[in-house]
């Protein structure tokens, strides 16, 4: 198998584990994965995510920009993905819809950020201190997505991390798709122990 067909079905994985997860309702959601330095695999716009078929992705430029030979179109998001790969040495990027993303992302938007502490599963992110903390920003739905890019790309400096956008979902990156994953787990981990602490202690 060359490196296209492993990052193809790699992505594939990863997109039936989240699909099996029900991270994807209304078409939400689109994922990627690094093919090389020049090119990555993104999900077609607008598909049904939990559907798999032979044209769930297309091979897309650094910039971006489809390659010929593939059907459908680029998620409309494709710009966050490029942002991630043009300043980073990520490997993979998933980008989700949730319940709980999107209550947390409205929150604390007004603040920009959200912080967790305390909490065991932030080690999954790599952070192993006793009583570590990860901040998480939050920016505007910009519905330019050149704009919404631009603001996004303003946090994207490590080879891991994740931003939330209000009221629409979160972006998380790591350096393969294992990694990714296992961030956006921990993460909407974290988001749904922290609402469920905030609806059980009435605040
Ligand atoms: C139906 S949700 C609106 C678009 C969106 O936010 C999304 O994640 C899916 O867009 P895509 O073009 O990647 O299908
Ligand atoms: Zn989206």
């Amino acid at each position: 198998m060359n490196t296209m067909q492993l990052r193809w079905n790699d992505l594939a994985d990863v997109k039936r584990e989240l699909a099996a997860r029900d991270w994807f309702p209304g078409t939400s959601g689109n994922l990627s994965i690094k093919v090389d330095d020049a090119s990555f695999l993104v999900t077609a716009s607008g598909k049904d995510k939990r559907k798999e078929t032979n044209e769930d992705f297309l091979l897309v430029d650094a910039q971006g920009e489809a390659i010929e030979g593939y059907a459908g179109k680029p998620s409309a998001e494709t710009l966050l993905h490029v942002e991630v790969y043009g300043k980073t040495d990520a490997g993979c990027s998933l980008h989700v819809h949730t319940i709980d993303n999107n209550v947390i992302s409205e929150l604390y938007g007004d603040k920009g950020e959200v912080t967790f502490a305390g909490q065991e599963i932030i080690k999954a992110l790599g952070l192993w201190e006793e009583y570590a903390q990860v901040t998480v920003p939050i920016i505007s739905n910009y519905a330019d997505i050149p704009k919404l890019a631009e603001e996004f790309g303003k946090y994207v400096s490590t080879d891991a991390g994740a931003v939330l956008i209000r009221n629409h979902g979160i972006t998380v990156w790591g350096r393969d798709a294992f990694e990714a994953k296992k961030f956006l787990e921990a993460y909407e981990f974290l988001f749904s122990w922290h609402i469920k602490l905030l609806i059980l202690k009435g605040r």
